[in-house]
């Protein structure tokens, strides 16, 4: 069976936890004779260094060639200034809608172990497993017209379009209604209809699709009242289906419940299941260079591309259960520490899971 998986490492923090995340894969390419084939390609600020462009057609090319993607992150503040068109930015977001990657899990799971590193109670967030599905590839973040443009009155004026038509909401409604039917059977909706027309549309066809899955318990909430409930009740959930810019944001908050936004992996998925595997979290360039970097949402997100994309389920439990057999040693990053544990940098994490998986 063909596995070929092109990897991005991107910017900042990404070429660090990018290392770690195929020392773990390395171990379980040889342990389970996975036969994995990697490849490499540049996307973000270091495309736009070396080739003037943040998204090249190579990298296309390469990814529509590859069963499957991972990638680390891209941004910083080096290309703050270089053009809305050129922003490392915009080279994701074309990247993600040149391969339909519209569907994005992203699964907030507290592992017990962390349970002090939370934002919340132990008593609130024990036993955590929630998925959050984004909508990736439509919505505000890509909505025409954009841009800014000067006033009759000589004033500047930046302006964006929330939409989203029926196909763009059926089709990311039945990839979480599936999910929910697969998990605990409840699904939640979250809009802004009480003020947004594309939202009103967008309850308008959950509820139209609900009767086909019998199964789910469908109900509804306002984004600003679901910020609130995740962190006053998180365990109320089970799927939240949401819309690109409302769910890139809940689920950074979503986060802080798993311990850190370096705990939370996902998948960016097409039509037929091809994906990219990706940390939620971004470049972080307050710690790029300084092995401070937490690269288990990379490696949990690895094990998401061996379960979903590539047939190997037995791979992906065993490096979960790596990551749990770490924590379980009290090894931590700087973002997950607490008292009692014991501080270490990120080489030293992707070492302890690689060993673990050896073990
Ligand atoms: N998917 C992507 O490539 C994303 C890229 N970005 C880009 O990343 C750059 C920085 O954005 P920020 O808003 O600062 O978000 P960020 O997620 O990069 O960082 C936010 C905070 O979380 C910390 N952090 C993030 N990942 C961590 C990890 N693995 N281990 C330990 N701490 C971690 C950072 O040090 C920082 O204090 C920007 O250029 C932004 O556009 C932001 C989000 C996603
Ligand atoms: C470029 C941003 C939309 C990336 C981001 O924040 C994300 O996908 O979570
Ligand atoms: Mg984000």
């Amino acid at each position: 069976m063909s596995r070929k998986v092109l990897v991005i490492s991107g910017d900042g923090i990404g070429p660090e936890i990018t290392t770690e995340t195929r020392k773990v894969l390395d171990v379980v390419n040889a342990r389970f004779d996975l036969g994995i084939e990697f490849d490499e390609a540049l996307l973000g600020g270091a495309a736009l260094d070396a080739t003037g462009i943040p998204m090249p057609d190579e990298t296309l090319s390469k990814a529509q060639d590859s069963d499957a993607i991972l990638f680390a992150a891209i941004g910083g503040p080096k290309w703050d200034d270089v053009g809305r068109d050129l922003r490392p930015e915009k080279g994701l977001l074309q990247f993600r809608s040149a391969l339909e990657l519209f569907g994005n899990l992203r699964p907030a799971i507290l592992y017990p172990q962390l349970a002090d590193a939370s934002s919340l109670k132990p008593e609130v967030v024990s036993g955590l497993d929630i998925l959050i599905v984004r909508e990736l590839t439509g919505g505000i973040y890509f909505g025409e017209p954009r841009g800014i443009r000067t006033l009759e009155n000589g004033e500047r004026e930046g302006y964006n379009t929330y939409k989203y038509n029926e196909t763009e909401i059926r089709r990311i409604g039945a990839m979480a209604f599936e999910a929910a039917q697969k998990r605990g059977g409840k699904l939640c909706s979250v809009d802004k209809s009480n003020v947004l027309e594309a939202t009103i549309l967008w309850r308008e066809i959950m509820e139209q699709m609900a009767p086909d899955y019998p199964d789910v318990e469908l109900s509804h909430m306002y984004v600003d009242n679901a910020a609130m409930q995740l962190v006053r009740a998180p365990k109320q959930f089970d799927v939240v289906v949401t819309g690109n810019m409302f769910g890139d944001i809940l689920s950074d908050a979503a986060a802080m419940l798993t311990g850190s936004i370096g705990m939370l992996p996902s998948a960016a998925l097409d039509k037929n299941g091809r994906g990219m595997y990706e940390p939620c979290h971004g470049s972080a360039p307050d710690i790029a260079g300084e092995g401070k970097a937490n690269p288990l949402a990379m490696i949990l997100s690895a094990a998401m591309m061996l379960r979903y994309s590539l047939d190997a389920v037995a791979a992906a439990d065993a490096v979960e259960k790596a990551v749990g057999d770490v924590l379980d040693q009290g090894l931590r990053t700087g973002d997950i520490y607490s008292e009692g544990t014991q501080l270490v940098n990120t080489s030293a994490m992707g070492d302890a899971v690689a060993a673990a998986l050896q073990a």
